[in-house]
């Protein structure tokens, strides 16, 4: 859709849009085709279409969910829409500044202290020294974490502690746009309960924030969204309401899962 100024100009608008990763595989040797090759190492490349032609648009302020079986390309569309990878083919427009939280805290340096990455993590969001010390009490406060573990250097942090650092960073921001990548499940308890009482606060409470959720809980899907869509093999399936969205897939994942123990039976 070609979006008009003041007509309807989407926050997010994906067009036609097809990632392919390309992979170099060393391909096994028999005795024979070493010896034939002398030692010299053949390398295949393999191409995995991660994303076929997905085409959709996303309007401000929406809470879009993103559903899918393992390898649908979930997080692959993520990883575009944040353009931290670009699309073999297609366009991505993205209005506003993103915030992301995917696979917690990637570019974080793990040399570096939780302190220091907070201030990195803000400034690769576009924040400035000044506005990043401003939310630095409140980003290390709900880190929960105390001062003394925020000064070390985070590759001796645990999974729990890391995921913690990355949330409070990427929630701080402030984003046009925020995209969630399944962090709802980091932490321990008590900090997922924190987690999904700010994450309610940023997609709920301000309707201005557009936010993009990728998760396998439907059940959060139906709570928090009111848009959704399903990827299968890299396909857009269906974009609609959550309920139709959530339904449909679980019926196909039912039919999958009833023809595969089918399969098993034989
Ligand atoms: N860096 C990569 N190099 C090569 N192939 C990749 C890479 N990342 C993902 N893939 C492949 O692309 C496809 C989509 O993967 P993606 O991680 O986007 O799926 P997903 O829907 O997020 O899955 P999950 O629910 O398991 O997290 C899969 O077939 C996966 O193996």
């Amino acid at each position: 859709m070609q979006a008009r100024r003041g007509v309807y100009e989407p926050a997010i608008s994906v067009e036609n849009l097809s990632v392919t990763y390309r992979v170099a595989i060393d391909r096994k040797q028999t005795l024979r085709s070493a010896a034939k090759r002398l030692g010299r190492r053949q390398r295949l490349v393999k191409e995995v279409h991660a994303l076929k032609d997905v085409s959709f648009s996303v309007s401000p302020g929406a809470v879009m969910g993103i559903v899918g079986a393992n390898g649908a390309g979930k997080s692959t569309l993520m990883r575009a829409v944040a353009g931290i990878l670009p699309p073999s083919k297609g366009r991505i427009v993205v209005n506003g500044r993103v915030s992301t939280l995917l696979a917690l805290g990637v570019g974080f340096n793990g040399a570096l202290s939780g302190r220091e990455n907070i201030l990195l993590g803000g400034l690769a969001a576009g924040l400035s020294r000044r506005q990043i010390e401003q939310r630095f009490e409140a980003i290390a406060d709900f880190t929960g974490l105390d001062i003394d573990i925020l000064e070390r250097p985070m590759r001796t942090y645990s999974s729990g502690q890391y995921s913690r650092v990355a949330f409070a960073v990427a929630v701080h921001m402030e984003p046009d746009v925020l995209i969630v990548d399944e962090a709802l499940s980091a932490g321990d308890a008590k900090f997922k309960k924190r987690a999904e009482a700010k994450m309610r606060e940023l997609v709920v409470e301000d309707s201005s924030r557009t936010v993009l959720l990728v998760t396998h809980g439907l059940a959060t899907i139906q709570k928090m969204c009111n848009e959704a869509i399903w990827l299968h093999e890299g396909r857009l399936m269906k974009h609609g309401q959550p309920g139709h969205v959530t339904r449909d897939y679980m019926k196909f994942m039912a039919v999958q899962e009833s023809e595969a123990t089918a399969l098993e039976d034989i």
